[in-house]
């Protein structure tokens, strides 16, 4: 059984982008024995304040960022972050090399409840002479050096990528060491589960609620199959069974808010889980796009999402 840091070690990755993914990877450590104490240590419930997207934060939404940040900028190797929880990017070292996104807590209507949330990343390395300002972000997720996430479930568990497959770890809460428990990820063509908030129905294109009546209909519709759907309301949960087991998992353009024309953000939730998602064998798209081919415009944009089981993707997109 490999520890991470034999892995890491051991790999031909440069060695600064393995300090950045130890710092990442032990933070979220840190993040998962904080919210193991949950409501013992007064940290459930809201924050009092609203990001810059006009989402109220939960305690634990500033607190895994507060971590991460202080991490991060502190690693000589970061030349700048830019998280869900901050206004803008947040220059670190000017001859850092890395830049990295995250959102550092997903799923957070899902805190209170005990349920599952997770922490999502992505990596670019991008060099410059100048502090880092928020072009630097602006790259398409084809040039991420590395993604992933870390899942606080029943068991945490550490899923990422540096361009060559998808490799799922587990904590050791003994040794607070991630350790190789599956080397490979595989994901199956074919999908049999989809996730979807069907609460949304109305607000989809009439497009979208033609695949998804087809989905239901089942056995006696046109597709001619049984479908099973899974909610977890938070991402890195979806991901992560879709990862394991199969399926889709969309989060559709919508007309419920024109400022929101898809709920999901592109550069700390869309595109690390694209990668993902390509990486061990799926499909990651918007309606019209694939999603690592996306320029983004700004750090907090918003996409609409369609990935996972490869055909499956096929066919949501031929509606
Ligand atoms: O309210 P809904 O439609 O269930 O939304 C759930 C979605 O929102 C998110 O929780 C958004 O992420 P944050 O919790 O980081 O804001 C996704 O993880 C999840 O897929
Ligand atoms: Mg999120
Ligand atoms: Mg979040």
């Amino acid at each position: 059984m490999q520890s991470l840091s034999n892995v890491l070690a051991s790999s031909s990755l440069p060695t600064s982008l393995q300090n950045v993914l130890t710092t990442t990877t032990q933070t979220c450590i840190d993040i998962s024995s904080t919210l193991k104490k949950g409501s013992l240590a007064g940290i459930l419930g809201m924050a009092g304040n609203e990001n810059v997207q006009g989402e109220e934060q939960k305690k634990l939404d500033v607190i895994s960022n507060d971590m991460l940040k202080d991490a991060l900028l502190a690693l000589p190797e970061v030349r700048a972050i830019a998280s869900e929880e901050e206004d803008d990017i947040v220059p670190a070292h000017t001859d850092g090399e890395y830049l990295i996104a995250f959102d550092p807590l997903d799923g957070s209507s899902n805190i209170d409840i005990n349920s599952m949330v997770g922490t999502i990343f992505s990596i670019y390395s991008k060099k410059g002479d100048k502090p880092a300002t928020e072009a630097d972000f602006l790259i398409s997720g084809n040039q991420q050096v590395a993604a992933g996430y870390v899942l606080y479930g029943p068991s945490t568990m550490l899923v990422f990528s540096t361009g060559n497959g998808v490799a799922m770890y587990t904590l050791d809460v003994d040794k607070s060491e991630f350790i190789l428990t599956q080397a490979s990820v595989t994901l199956a063509k074919e999908a049999q589960e989809f996730a979807l908030n069907m609460s949304n129905q109305r607000f989809w294109s009439d497009n979208m609620q033609n695949y998804a009546r087809d989905l239901i209909a089942g056995k006696e519709g046109p597709r001619q199959k049984n479908f099973n759907m899974r909610w977890v309301a938070a991402m890195v949960g979806d991901v992560h069974r879709i990862l394991c087991r199969g399926g889709i998992f969309i989060y559709p353009w919508d007309k419920k808010d024109p400022t929101k024309p898809g709920k999901l953000r592109l550069m700390y939730e869309a595109n690390p889980m694209a990668m993902l998602i390509e990486q061990s064998g799926g499909k990651a798209y918007t309606h019209t796009h694939r999603i690592l081919d996306i320029q983004p415009t700004g750090i907090h944009q918003r996409v609409a999402v369609i990935l996972g089981a490869a055909n499956e993707v096929d066919k949501c997109l031929s509606y």
